[in-house]
């Protein structure tokens, strides 16, 4: 079943993991279950997104996209979303702002890999981003320089947390990032599409 909306018991902390999902692969499962583990999230929505801003290639229609990542990722604690189609948003700013008011109390934690933070500072409204919610960074083979010298972690290099302090990455106010390092999945969308096995 697809839970557009899903519902939040007291307390829980939810980890957003907006993405293309074009297709959905092991990375996916791998970055989601090690920002639970190591950031303290009780669920993790994934966010299957219209089309990301800055991607001029449009990505494969939404129903395949979702269809693809149920059958990636099979986990109760783990939900997969249109809610930004319905929302209408497509920016990441826009869409946690919406979330926080639909969802008002609930502690949300912004989930990305390291490619995503080495170009975060592009993302509209990035340092809104920043201070609305905790993000959790995950290592991705290739990117680990470009993220860790990237323009948002030097604006914001006072609040990141240690990887050994990550587990208090979800109770924590925002502004606040952690970035853990070990092991890495090395599997992406582009490898998969350049093969030739999807869309
Ligand atoms: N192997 C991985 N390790 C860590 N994070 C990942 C991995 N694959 C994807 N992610 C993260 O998951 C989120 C959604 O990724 P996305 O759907 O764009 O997949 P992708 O493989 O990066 O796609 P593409 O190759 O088309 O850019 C992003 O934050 C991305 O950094
Ligand atoms: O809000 C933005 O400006 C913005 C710019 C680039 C990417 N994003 C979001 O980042 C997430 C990861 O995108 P992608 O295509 O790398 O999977 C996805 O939720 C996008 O909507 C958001």
């Amino acid at each position: 079943m697809e839970h557009v909306f899903p519902t939040v018991k007291r307390g829980q902390v939810i980890g957003l993991l907006g993405g293309s999902f074009d297709p959905a692969h092991e990375g996916h499962a791998h970055i989601t279950r090690t920002a639970m583990n190591r950031f303290g999230l009780d669920r993790v929505w994934w966010l299957v997104s219209p089309g990301n801003p800055l991607k001029e290639r449009g990505p494969a229609p939404m129903a395949d996209r979702i269809h693809r990542a149920k059958q990636v990722m099979n986990d109760p604690r783990v939900i997969i979303t249109g809610i930004e189609e319905r929302l209408g948003t497509r920016y990441t700013a826009e869409t946690i702002a919406a979330l926080q008011k639909r969802y008002r109390g609930t502690r949300f934690v912004w989930i990305m890999g390291a490619d995503n933070l080495a170009q975060f500072h592009r993302w509209q409204d990035w340092q809104t981003i920043m201070r609305s919610v905790p993000i959790g960074v995950v290592a991705r083979p290739g990117h680990s320089t470009s993220a860790k010298t990237s323009k948002a972690t030097q604006v914001f290099n006072t609040s990141q947390l240690l990887p050994r302090e990550s587990r208090a990455l979800g109770r924590s106010d925002a502004p606040k990032w952690c970035y853990v390092n070990l092991p890495m999945s090395d599997a992406s969308s582009t490898a998969i599409r350049a093969r030739g096995d999807w869309g």
